[in-house]
């Protein structure tokens, strides 16, 4: 049976990603503190895949998940989930929010309820906890003080009686997603739909001027569309970035697979992190000339003069 490990403990938005994969509420969970705990249990063979946010509609990327994924031991990205996201206060029983002093929550959480925390909690700071869930878990702990408050999920305080709910729906964006993917070691990539995403990490080459419009230009020649693309300290000095990118469309698209190759020439250590369905099963607008047919055509017609003059 299939062992899963998720962004815990149990009550994060993450581990509600993790249940929308079919088989994943029949089979083993394994709650991680943290995003490197969890996908270092799949470099180690703890568990089979890890589940872990990456981006969110207001507060943008998951630094520790485009980081972790993008160094050390390869991953593969093999699905995406996307979630909508509601917060609730909660707190011990009695806390009114007016007394709240300190809201333990995670990072982008915080971002998301930072309008409503000063609008109704101005005297409040956040405090960071490694998840929503955790935040709030630690409000049932003894070192829990008066005034203490965490921003959680609603199932957390439906789980816990013990937690009082002050305030509901306090996300400064309604409609606000969270999009997660679901990673494991390398293996065979998902099988393409015609609706998929191929996400790769690219070192930005040094001293060579243009460098990332060469790396753009490697897809708008060949119509493949971003639906991502962020920079990212590679961590070994100052100035030195790779950008993470999200391509519309699977290594087994010939347009995708060309750009791949266009990209390894131009940054070699670029890694590739997967291709894998779209959650909302969009399928990309493809131009006539980077069908897979095209290109088949293109290096037929290619061959040929090679064969023909009896070239290579
Ligand atoms: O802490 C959680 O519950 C998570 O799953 C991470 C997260 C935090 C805030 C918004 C979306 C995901």
């Amino acid at each position: 049976m299939a062992v899963f490990t998720f962004l815990g403990p149990e009550g994060t938005f993450t581990e509600a990603a993790l249940l929308k994969v079919p088989g994943a509420r029949e089979a083993r969970r394994l709650p991680a503190t943290n995003v490197n705990a969890a996908l270092d249990a799949v470099r180690a063979g703890e568990a089979d895949a890890a589940m872990v946010p990456i981006e969110n509609s207001v507060e943008g990327g998951v630094t520790a998940t485009l980081d972790a994924i993008s160094t050390g031991p390869e991953l593969r990205i093999v699905r995406e989930e996307v979630i909508p996201i509601t917060f609730v206060l909660v707190a011990r029983p009695g806390t009114r929010v007016a007394d709240v002093r300190r809201i333990s929550t995670h990072g982008h959480a915080w971002a998301q309820c930072r309008g409503w925390a000063s609008a109704h909690a101005p005297d409040a700071v956040h405090l960071a906890a490694s998840s929503t869930a955790a935040g709030a878990l630690a409000l049932l702990e003894d070192a829990a003080k008066p005034g203490d408050a965490a921003i959680c999920a609603p199932i957390v305080a439906e789980e816990h009686p013990e937690l009082e709910v002050l305030a509901t729906d306090i996300g400064d964006n309604p409609g606000a997603v969270t999009r997660f993917i679901l990673v494991s070691r390398p293996a065979a990539l998902p099988a393409r739909t015609g609706a998929d995403k191929t996400t790769v990490a690219v070192p930005l080459p040094e001293d060579r001027p243009g460098a990332l419009m060469e790396i753009l230009e490697q897809f708008a020649a060949r119509g493949v569309n971003l639906s991502r693309i962020e920079s990212r300290p590679t961590g070994q000095y100052l100035g030195h970035y790779f950008f993470s990118i999200d391509v519309d469309g699977h290594a087994h698209d010939a347009r995708v697979a060309d750009a791949l190759g266009g990209l390894h020439r131009i940054s070699p250590e670029i890694r590739f992190l997967g291709s894998y369905p779209r959650a909302d099963g969009a399928r990309p607008v493809v131009k006539s000339h980077v069908t897979d047919d095209a290109f088949a055509a293109a290096r037929g017609w290619v061959d040929g003069i090679l064969g023909g003059t009896g070239v290579g």
